[in-house]
């Protein structure tokens, strides 16, 4: 026995399951994909069917063909004629606009979210989601005085409290500015690691999935081209097109090692090595998650000398894979963390690389969440 989980136990883990044939008018949907994630995330271009197959697992849709489960609960099974209606789904939605009452208080309006779960299953604590989302303070206050990032989070709180079995969060971001995202992603974090209702958020933004997603679900015109887990699929430039290599790269989970105060840097341990970057606002041993964009990392056969990076990282290459417009991506295994650059063609003949080679990584930036950072910024060290 090697340890691996069998298909059956494989199956029982997988929180989403989603098989399906959908036409459209000229669009056809046909994806398949399975997630144990607890925020999946559905990542495509304009058109390439995410509302669609938010509103087919929401019960908006009825699809032509295939089956959804969610935990183990069948919502849509064609074959067996099953199709659960969408009041029954127990589905949590958050739409781009909050939507919430004007004339009701953000009390009242929470409130509301309760009357959809049925009087003998309500389990969720008013008082624990109101602290979770930060929103004790808000109350008494109408919500149609609250800001863009308030109300997002009270309209999380809402579709929390109709004790939803899945939520399903529907370009919750895309209307709100940098500083008020910044505001909701450590509300929505907490959601995904505290909370035990997996959600599935549609977005169009890379760094956005990078920092919320445990698993990703690349759509391309009605097909899934990609899908896993985040740090996995995140590595390869070519499942981005849009964004291209600017934006793909690697997840790192880190701790902070220690702070070096009279440079203002802080450094933290990864599997890989340390990396110093500048000073952030939190305590030793607080876990942070980086993103090493593949765009960001050069690649060297020997330890660079008189270099004022100071992020460099022993690897090994481990697999070389066509990557946008023409160029690779080189996998490094790094003590067991994976990290990718993107290089050119040419750069690639120039060095002789191949699978196998160790190299030296050299990042020349380090992406990650704004507030992690406190005032100051991810820099180039
Ligand atoms: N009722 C409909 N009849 C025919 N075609 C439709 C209908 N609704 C959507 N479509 C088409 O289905 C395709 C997928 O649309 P969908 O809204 O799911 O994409 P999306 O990925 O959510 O896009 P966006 O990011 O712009 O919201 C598009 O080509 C759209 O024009």
């Amino acid at each position: 026995m090697d340890g691996a989980p069998r298909q059956a136990e494989v199956s029982r883990l997988m929180i989403l399951d989603v098989d399906l044939h959908h036409q459209q008018g000229g669009f056809t949907l046909q994806t398949r994909f399975q997630s144990d994630g607890r925020l999946t995330a559905l990542f495509g271009p304009s058109g390439s069917g995410k509302t669609t197959l938010v509103n087919i697992i929401g019960g908006l849709i009825n699809p032509d063909e295939g089956h959804v489960r969610v935990k183990e609960r069948v919502l849509v099974d064609t074959r067996q004629g099953i199709l659960v209606p969408k009041h029954r789904r127990r589905i949590g939605y958050v739409f781009q606009e909050a939507r919430l009452f004007p004339h009701l208080t953000v009390k009242q309006n929470l409130l509301f979210g309760r009357w959809f779960s049925p009087r003998r299953e309500r389990s969720a604590d008013f008082a624990a989601i109101v602290d979770l989302l930060g929103i004790g303070h808000l109350l008494t206050r109408w919500s149609s005085g609250l800001s863009g990032g308030e109300r997002q989070r009270v309209a999380i709180g809402r579709a929390l409290l109709s004790d939803p079995h899945l939520l399903l969060l529907d370009e919750p971001l895309a209307s709100l500015d940098e500083e008020r995202k910044t505001e909701i992603y450590p509300y929505i974090e907490r959601l995904r690691d505290e909370g035990n209702v997996p959600m599935v958020l549609v977005s169009h933004s890379v760094p956005e999935i990078a920092r919320l997603a445990t698993s990703i679900v690349v759509l391309n015109n009605g097909q899934v081209t990609a899908s896993g887990p985040a740090s996995d699929i995140l590595r390869h430039t070519k499942f981005f097109p849009q964004s291209g290599p600017i934006e793909a790269g690697a997840l790192v989970e880190t701790r902070v090692l220690r702070h070096e105060e009279p440079y203002g840097l802080t450094v933290l341990q990864a599997a890989a090595g340390t990396l110093t970057v500048a000073r952030l606002d939190l305590p030793v041993d607080a876990p942070v998650r980086v993103r090493l964009r593949a765009r960001d990392i050069i690649l060297s056969l020997s330890p660079p000398e008189g270099l004022s990076a100071l992020n460099v990282l022993p690897g090994l290459i481990a697999a070389m894979e066509e990557g946008e417009r023409g160029s690779i991506d080189v996998t490094l295994d790094c003590g067991g963390d994976s990290i990718v650059a993107s290089l050119t063609r040419k750069s690639v003949e120039r060095l002789g690389l191949r699978p196998g080679l160790p190299v030296q990584a050299i990042i020349k930036s380090i992406a990650f969440d704004r507030e992690a950072l406190g005032s100051a910024r991810a820099g180039n060290m």
